[in-house]
């Protein structure tokens, strides 16, 4: 079998398309414009270019962005200070705090002294509450975008047995209460768990969340499978010249390919659809906040 791709960026496309034509809305009948702050702490280059990118297309759909860039060393107080005044400002309906954080802030506690209904990241304990008990929450980006574009490709999940690789916080364990909100079996391995070889060629859906470049070989992978590959690794391309890198997902591509039904590339897959889920993240906060119905087709 040849897999089809699913195309995560050209998903997205779409997704930021239906995210403007609610802004619009929101303008047009409420006026009523969300804005999205993005707070970043020190120099790290690739969250600046993270960073930038998202700026530029909460801009693109019609949002407004608020970017708040402090020196590496800012003190947590300072860094709370600056988290309590958007959560009491009307302007903003999402926050988002790049992380990780240089080392001497505790991540936990800024990340809980966001307001939960601006926690677009969906990473305050209340909402990791909410979505674990199937409540109404902000759901974190990364494994809501998976969730759409597996919905997309397959329709139902129900009764299908999904592996996810990898148990974070901001991944694995979010991705593994939605694909069982969704009524898949859910296996959620990890770097300890046994056997993985034939824990994953059980599986129906595998959703790979590690960090290891290309560590999926195609012969773990069940004959039809769908593969989200959630990683994106920097490594060396010294083919390309020297000094050159490029970018490899968690699936080694080719060889999962040949067996997958359906795979997403790096990049082009997930990556674009995180970004997408944020924008759409942040008109579902600012509807919930004026009272207004929720967005459809841009919720889990
Ligand atoms: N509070 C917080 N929330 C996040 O969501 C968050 C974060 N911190 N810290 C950093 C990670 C990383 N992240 C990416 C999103 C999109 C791409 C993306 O669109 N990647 C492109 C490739 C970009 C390139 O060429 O380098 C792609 O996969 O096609 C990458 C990385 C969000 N993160």
């Amino acid at each position: 079998m040849t897999a089809t791709i699913i195309d995560g960026k050209a998903f997205a496309g779409t997704v930021r398309e239906k995210v403007a034509g609610h802004v619009a809305r929101l303008k047009e009948e409420h006026g009523i414009t969300p804005g999205l702050a993005v707070v970043l702490v020190g120099e790290d280059p690739a969250s600046q270019v993270y960073v930038r990118s998202k700026g530029k297309q909460t801009v693109e759909v019609g949002m407004n962005s608020y970017e708040h860039k402090l020196d590496a060393d800012t003190s947590e107080a300072d860094l709370l200070a600056l988290i309590d005044q958007l959560n009491n400002d009307p302007a903003v309906h999402g926050i988002l705090v790049q992380l990780p954080l240089p080392k001497h802030l505790n991540e936990d506690l800024v990340i809980n002294s966001i307001d939960p209904a601006k926690d677009v990241d969906g990473f305050h304990i209340s909402n990791v509450g909410l979505l674990g008990t199937g409540q109404k929450s902000m759901v974190p980006c990364t494994p809501l975008g998976c969730l759409m574009m597996l919905r997309d490709h397959h329709g139902s999940l129900s009764g299908m047995d999904a592996v996810v690789i990898g148990r974070s916080n901001i991944v694995g364990k979010p991705m593994a209460q939605l694909l069982l909100g969704d009524s898949c079996t859910v296996t959620i391995a990890h770097s300890r768990t046994k056997d993985l070889a034939d824990v994953v060629r059980r599986a129906d859906i595998v959703v790979a969340a590690v960090g290891r470049p290309e560590m999926v070989p195609g012969d773990w992978i069940k004959e039809g499978a769908t593969v989200i590959d959630v990683g994106i690794n920097r490594i060396d391309a010294p083919e390309k010249g020297e000094g050159k890198t490029r970018l490899v997902g968690d699936c080694h591509f080719d060889s999962c390919a040949e067996r997958a039904g359906a795979i997403t590339p790096v990049p082009g897959g997930v990556g674009p659809m995180t970004i997408a889920c944020l924008l759409a993240n942040t008109v579902t906060a600012c509807c919930r906040a004026n009272g207004l119905a929720e967005p459809e087709g841009l919720t889990a």
